[in-house]
């Protein structure tokens, strides 16, 4: 094998990240499902919610509020949608980032009309007196707006209309105890297992007026890394390879033909992955070996090493973080058609048996 095989790696537009692109924004309104029963997997939080609302509904009151966690591009937007159309209520979004005095929330709280759902995204990334304003907003439906400065400033209380607010992270263990406490109730989101992958291809396809036979939507699902936005994606570039290259049917060999243009390989890794596997196998013959090495050999940022290609490497079981340093799993020789070096690899200390 030639290490030398591919450029430099980048992670701009990446196919398999995650996070929303441009295009992404434009197209999944569309594919946004509407209703909680066309929400596709998720059973146990799809299930507790209905309850939730169901009774919310028959005590004509608004919902408790909801804390939906998981990794980015689960649906915890498209969940927060359908809460607000299960509940016939108007939906406001915002994000963390976007609030970082409290005078921000204040406004935003203050014009929310009564029963409104309150889409607050990256809800940990919020700043610390905004998070102590929502703390009482959230329980009493009460705000103390601040006026003035110093030892003249007063608290003038304000009163607010019931509301649901649908707080989203990534990482709901970063949240402080007081503000997860005042969920009413916390989904976890998972992530999406194949079949329930192919049902969002199937649905998304229908929507977009695409032609795909089964085992074409399986080829996609297998390679979606567990996120349905990552799915839509795919679907959308298989689509285009086949209108151009082939007839416009995705079927399996259309699908797989594709996605090897765009360097998807059967796994979901794309080139930044591949590229820090062949770096850990053929350089170092499968670790140890520390981040920052690991990602000056793959001509990278140590952070984009970190937290674009390793979490889903480690999901897969193909690397590991060790105390000292990253080590390739036998799975990581075996995708990459490789032989681990006899006993385990230099410096493995067999981790992983002989
Ligand atoms: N369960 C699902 N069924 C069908 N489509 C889904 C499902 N979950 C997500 N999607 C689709 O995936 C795309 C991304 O979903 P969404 O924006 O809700 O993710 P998110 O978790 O809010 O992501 P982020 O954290 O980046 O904001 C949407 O186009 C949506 O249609």
């Amino acid at each position: 094998m030639n290490w030398d095989d591919e450029s430099v790696p980048t992670t701009a537009d990446r196919l398999v990240g995650a996070a929303a692109d441009g295009e992404d924004q434009a197209v999944e309104a569309a594919l946004r499902p509407k209703a909680l029963e066309e929400f596709v997997g998720q059973e146990r939080v799809r299930e507790q919610l209905d309850l939730v609302l169901k009774a919310a509904r028959r005590r004509g009151g608004t919902a408790d509020h909801v804390l939906l966690s998981g990794a980015p591009g689960l649906g915890k937007t498209t969940l927060s949608m359908i809460i607000a159309a299960e509940m016939g209520a108007p939906i406001r979004i915002t994000s963390g980032p976007a609030i970082q005095h409290a005078g921000d929330l204040a406004a935003i709280l203050s014009s929310l009309a009564e029963g409104e759902v309150l889409f607050l995204d990256e809800i940990h990334r919020m700043s610390r007196p905004a998070e102590e304003m929502l703390y009482m907003a959230m329980e009493d439906f009460r705000v103390d707006v601040i006026v003035g400065k110093g030892p003249g400033a007063t608290a003038i209380p304000l009163e607010l209309p019931p509301f649901t607010l649908v707080g989203a992270t990534t990482r709901a263990g970063l949240l402080p105890p007081p503000l997860r406490d005042r969920f009413g109730f916390t989904g976890h989101m998972e992530f999406y297992a194949p079949a329930e992958l192919e049902r969002v291809i199937h649905r998304s396809a229908r929507l977009l007026d695409v032609d795909i036979e089964s085992e074409g939507a399986a080829e996609i699902a297998g390679r979606s890394r567990g996120t349905p936005r990552i799915a839509n994606r795919l679907l959308r570039r298989v689509r285009d390879f086949a209108q151009v290259k082939a007839d416009g049917v995705i079927t399996r060999e259309v699908a797989e033909r594709a996605l090897e243009v765009y360097e998807v390989d059967g796994r979901g890794l794309d080139r930044l992955d591949r590229a820090v596997l062949r770096a850990l196998l053929g350089l170092f013959g499968g670790g140890p070996v520390g981040l920052s090495t690991l990602a000056v050999a793959v001509g990278e940022e140590r952070e984009t090493v970190e937290e674009v290609a390793e979490p889903f490497l480690v999901r897969e079981g193909l690397l590991a973080r060790t105390p000292r340093g990253r080590v390739a799993t036998p799975a990581a020789w075996a995708h990459l058609g490789l032989v681990p070096p006899q006993g385990g690899g230099p410096g493995q200390d067999g981790l992983f048996g002989p």
